[in-house]
């Protein structure tokens, strides 16, 4: 019954439930990402996203549901180096005293082997900082890098584990579009490879073509798993009210239920 199974989703979350600060933050969530699958998730300012994908590498713990991961119960998942993970920039890149390099290169270690590199793991770090253009700032403090930069050597941190399952939250959030394109690349190479990619992503933007489903979040709530919202449909689901850069630009769509 644990034998993990190939055609296995690379993550099914069943009735997820979690509360921070005492507050119910998801409320029975199901969501699942097959291989070669790319799933969007969506949803307003506080819905829940952030905590969803923190649920799923461990970093928030649910109260309720159940995880499973390529076949396998979240309680005996072992092989944790399948899984890259992207966290939200703000939260993790300011004022890191360290250099690009070593940054993509912590993407792998693991708990057994900290701190010794072979030959192989340095072969995957240049693959990962050529993936995202940054080879040639691999000397660089990620601190003098800008926003759009430090993101892709985020990316490249996870890319450098090789993983079957990339989970990013909010990858394009105040980045320029050349590591808007990197990040695109980014997502057709991993898809061509049948891996499963989750992205937390304010809107589809740029990355609409790439989408092969979209799930939208409202109070802790799924309430769309199917098609991507159409250009400007994320605005028209329930619930939409994120706040956005150009305040001209939603003036009504908090409005729309
Ligand atoms: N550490 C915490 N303690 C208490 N409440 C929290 C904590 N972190 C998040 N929350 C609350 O949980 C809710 C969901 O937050 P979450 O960050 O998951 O939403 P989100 O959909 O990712 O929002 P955003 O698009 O703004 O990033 C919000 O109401 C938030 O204020």
């Amino acid at each position: 019954m644990n034998t993990p199974h190939a055609d296995a989703p690379a993550v099914r979350l069943t009735g997820g439930t979690a509360a921070l600060g005492g507050r119910a933050v998801l409320r029975g969530v199901d969501l699942a990402v097959a291989p070669g699958e790319v799933v969007a998730l969506l949803g307003a300012n506080g819905s829940g996203k952030s905590t969803l994908v923190r649920s799923l590498v461990g970093l928030v713990p649910l109260s309720g549901g159940r995880i499973d991961l390529f076949g396998t119960p979240y309680g005996k998942f072992k092989d944790w180096s399948r899984i890259g993970y992207v966290p939200q920039r703000t939260t993790a890149a300011a004022g890191v005293p360290a250099n690009v390099r070593e940054v993509v290169a912590s993407g792998r270690l693991t708990r057994r082997h900290m701190f010794h590199l072979g030959r192989d793991d340095r072969t995957a770090v240049d693959d990962a900082l050529d993936a995202v253009g940054m080879r040639d700032r691999a000397g660089d403090g990620v601190a003098d890098l800008s926003g759009g930069q430090q993101q892709r050597v985020l990316i490249a941190r996870a890319l450098a584990r090789r993983p079957d399952l990339l989970i990013m939250d909010e990858p394009m959030a105040g980045v320029d579009l050349a590591s808007q394109e990197v990040l695109a690349d980014t997502l057709r190479r991993q898809k061509e490879q049948g891996r499963a990619v989750l992205l937390v992503l304010h809107e589809l933007g740029p990355l609409e073509p790439l989408i092969d489903r979209a799930v939208v979040l409202r109070d802790g709530c799924v309430c769309h798993d199917g098609p991507p919202p159409q250009a400007l449909g994320q605005h028209a689901l329930p619930g939409h009210d994120h706040v956005h850069p150009h305040a001209d630009d939603h003036t009504t769509s908090g409005l729309l239920t």
